[in-house]
């Protein structure tokens, strides 16, 4: 017997892939024939094809909505179109029953051939404010589903819900022993989680290392700086430990960790909390963004479960400083978070998925 399609989309950054894989091995379990429409050199492929063998892939061409002058903004809108021609022929094919759409400008494609082949779509927002792609795509959307409640408020009225974030399992199944072992600490010294997001932070970067020096004097440091970002001259330091960006080992390098300093992208931060770290954020300034980190940020600085530094401010303050005071404000940080649920699991976030099927 045929069994029922689901295809999923979503991509540009890691944030927009992580809840498609946390919801893949229940669609799975639910025997469903998984597809994932995303680009063709996005890190949603790389994650899909590298850790997903039971989803087909299928790349289309999708173009990047920029808010700023650049040449492409000229050529662009035609890989839309053909995007969305090729998500329109890989659908008549698959005929799923329903799409789920973790936005990023791959999705938009996607979402526009879905109205064309009448197929439902249920969309996924992660930040306080929509991004562009999902704002594109909710008039094609049949629902969409928030992280926060205060997304509501910019969304109309019936046709949104605030869910709580969906959190990939693994990330529960942390052995410290094994983070460390990965790491290469000895764990003499409390630890340093610094993570810049999927891609990796400059800003953060620079800003541990300068100090690195003084920082290892009290602390251990597992850096996840980003692609291209490895800083040979540091490899063999004792107590730092660097990686362009982790797949299986991340549960345990953030069971090694005791403390977290991150950029405020929306399923790190909810990692985070999930894990009870205590966070300091260092949100992506609204001069590179529209600001939705920033937004994120001072949500979880307001109940008290994150630390709030400005990217603008780093100049004038000592990392060093700053991590010891994360490490005074620790039992009250953790206090608070034990307090804070705000998770759906992903067995129950299918189920609302698949409410909307045909
Ligand atoms: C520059 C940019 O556009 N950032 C956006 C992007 O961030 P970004 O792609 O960084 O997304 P998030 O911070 O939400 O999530 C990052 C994900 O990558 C994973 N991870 C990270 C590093 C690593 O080495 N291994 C690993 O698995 C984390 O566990 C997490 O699941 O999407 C977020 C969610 O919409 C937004 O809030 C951010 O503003």
């Amino acid at each position: 017997m045929k069994r029922p399609v689901i295809v999923l989309t979503g991509g540009g950054t890691a944030g927009h892939v992580s809840v498609n894989e946390a919801l893949i091995p229940v669609f799975d379990e639910k025997g469903y024939e998984i597809h994932y429409i995303g680009s063709h050199d996005g890190i949603e492929k790389e994650l899909i094809n590298g850790g997903h063998p039971e989803v087909t892939y299928h790349a289309i061409q999708s173009g990047k909505l920029r808010r700023y002058f650049s040449m492409k903004n000229f050529s662009d809108p035609f890989r839309v179109g053909t995007g969305v021609l090729q998500a329109y022929i890989i659908l008549q094919k698959l005929k799923p029953e329903i799409i789920f759409s973790k936005g990023g400008f791959v999705s938009v494609p996607v979402v526009l051939a879905a109205k064309l082949a009448k197929i439902p779509v249920v969309a996924h927002e992660s930040d306080v404010s929509p991004g562009l792609a999902n704002k594109l795509a909710l008039p094609f959307s049949n629902h969409i589903f928030t992280v926060f409640e205060e997304t509501l408020n910019y969304l109309p009225n019936g046709k949104a819900t605030c869910t709580g974030a969906v959190i990939r399992p693994e990330i529960f199944s942390g052995i410290r022993k094994e983070g460390l072992r990965i790491a290469g600490l000895p764990c003499e010294k409390p630890v340093f989680i610094v993570m810049g997001g999927s891609q990796g932070s400059a800003v953060l970067n620079d800003a541990v290392r300068k100090e690195l020096d003084s920082i290892l004097k009290r602390f251990e440091v597992i850096h996840l700086c980003g692609k291209g970002n490895i800083d040979e001259s540091l490899e063999l330091v004792p107590g730092y430990s660097q990686f362009e960006y982790v797949t299986e080992g991340l549960p345990h390098l953030l069971a090694a960790a005791d403390f977290a300093v991150s950029r405020a992208g929306s399923n790190a931060i909810f990692e985070l909390l999930s894990v009870h770290k205590p966070m300091l954020l260092i949100p992506l300034s609204a001069a590179k963004s529209r600001g939705d980190q920033l937004l994120n940020a001072s949500l979880f600085k307001s109940l008290g479960i994150a630390q709030i530094v400005q990217e603008e401010e780093l100049d004038n303050l000592s990392m060093m400083d700053l991590f010891n005071q994360l490490v005074k404000e620790k039992s009250e940080l953790v206090e608070n978070m034990k307090k804070v649920s705000n998770t759906k699991s992903p067995e129950m976030m299918a189920d609302l998925i698949l409410s909307y099927k045909k």
